[in-house]
């Protein structure tokens, strides 16, 4: 059987060449050429892929299952009047994790800050469609954008601790939203928030030293239990692993499978290998829309636009 190039698993920023001696492997399975082609067009032979193609249509490949947190209906993003994201409709499930991919420019963070209001602070951005987090329209004018990215909180490329203690770090969300009042209550919610983080064991002796004195792995994980101290519903991941090395990747892996148990979790990453390691569902995206989206396995197997299966074997992007 032959296997097609697929990113190395080890190209944790996905900005490296694809490693054509690479075994293709998709949560532990192997992503054999002959499925991959067979089903993404079963009856046609391959063509070239052309610019023409462009745009497509959007395919729903199938519906998640479970609870939908957040319904995206025809959502467009507006750059000064230039148009960076047409009319994406997307179902996040709760309690998983949803990985955005596709090529650099195609939209993928745009969408992502539709989701906590992020381009609000852009200006000249402007947002058409509709988003709802359980069923509440978030653009709604009764919804205060500073409550909703408490609700849905947002993990960066960059690991942007506060130059403040770890403490603080932490405490920070819960003491400026008012949550919690007592010193000891707060202590407590700093240090549950790095158990849940993945960062206790780590800090727990230095809590009031400063949080720049982290590594960049440990700073990200700060981050994480920074946005998990407010007790959010979901957190947004833009490519969070992409100035990490490979082991305080793994661990922010590890940490994002935890956090799924309790959070809706949507992550951008330029790895497929990341994607497919983290997510259990994938949404691929390219020039501004939404192409594909489905349970990762089906997406990275048996992918049914031709776009998809080009761009997560490595052939442009
Ligand atoms: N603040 C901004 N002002 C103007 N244009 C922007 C802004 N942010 C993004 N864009 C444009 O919108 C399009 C989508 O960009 P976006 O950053 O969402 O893509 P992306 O898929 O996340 O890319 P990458 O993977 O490189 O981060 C691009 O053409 C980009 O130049």
């Amino acid at each position: 059987m032959k296997f097609r190039i697929f990113r190395s698993a080890e190209d944790q920023t996905g900005s490296g060449p694809v490693d054509p001696t690479e075994t293709p492997r998709m949560g532990g399975q192997l992503l054999p050429e002959a499925t991959a082609t067979s089903k993404a067009k079963a009856t046609e032979e391959p063509r070239a892929y052309e610019a023409s193609d462009l745009p497509g249509p959007t395919v729903v490949d199938s519906p998640p299952v479970g609870p939908i947190k957040i319904a995206a209906r025809d959502v467009s993003v507006f750059y000064e009047g230039k148009q960076a994201l047409y009319d994406v409709s997307l179902d996040i499930p709760d309690k998983t994790v949803t990985a955005l991919i596709g090529p650099s420019g195609c939209g993928k963070s745009t969408f992502l800050r539709t989701m906590n209001r992020m381009n609000d602070t852009i200006s000249g951005a402007k947002v058409t469609g509709r988003i709802a987090m359980d069923g509440e329209d978030i653009n709604d004018r009764s919804i205060d954008p500073v409550l909703l990215r408490a609700r849905v909180g947002m993990v960066f490329q960059r690991p942007n601790p506060f130059p403040k203690s770890i403490y603080e770090n932490v405490a920070y969300g819960p003491k400026i939203h008012g949550l919690v009042s007592a010193k000891s209550e707060m202590d407590g919610v700093v240090e549950s928030a790095l158990k849940r983080a993945g960062l206790w064991d780590e800090v727990a002796d230095r809590l009031q030293s400063s949080a720049m004195g982290l590594s960049g792995g440990q700073q990200q994980r700060l981050v994480i239990a920074r946005a998990i101290a407010v007790n959010p519903e979901v957190i947004l991941m833009d490519e969070p692993c992409s100035a990490l090395d490979p082991i305080a990747t793994a661990r922010i892996e590890e940490l994002i499978d935890e956090l799924r148990e309790r959070f809706c979790i949507v992550i951008v990453t330029h790895s497929m290998a990341q994607a497919a390691r983290v997510s259990q569902r994938t949404a691929f995206f390219h020039m501004g829309r939404l192409v594909e989206t489905g349970d990762t396995e089906d997406i990275f197997q048996n992918p049914r636009e031709r776009r998809t299966l080009d761009y997560i074997t490595g052939r442009f992007g």
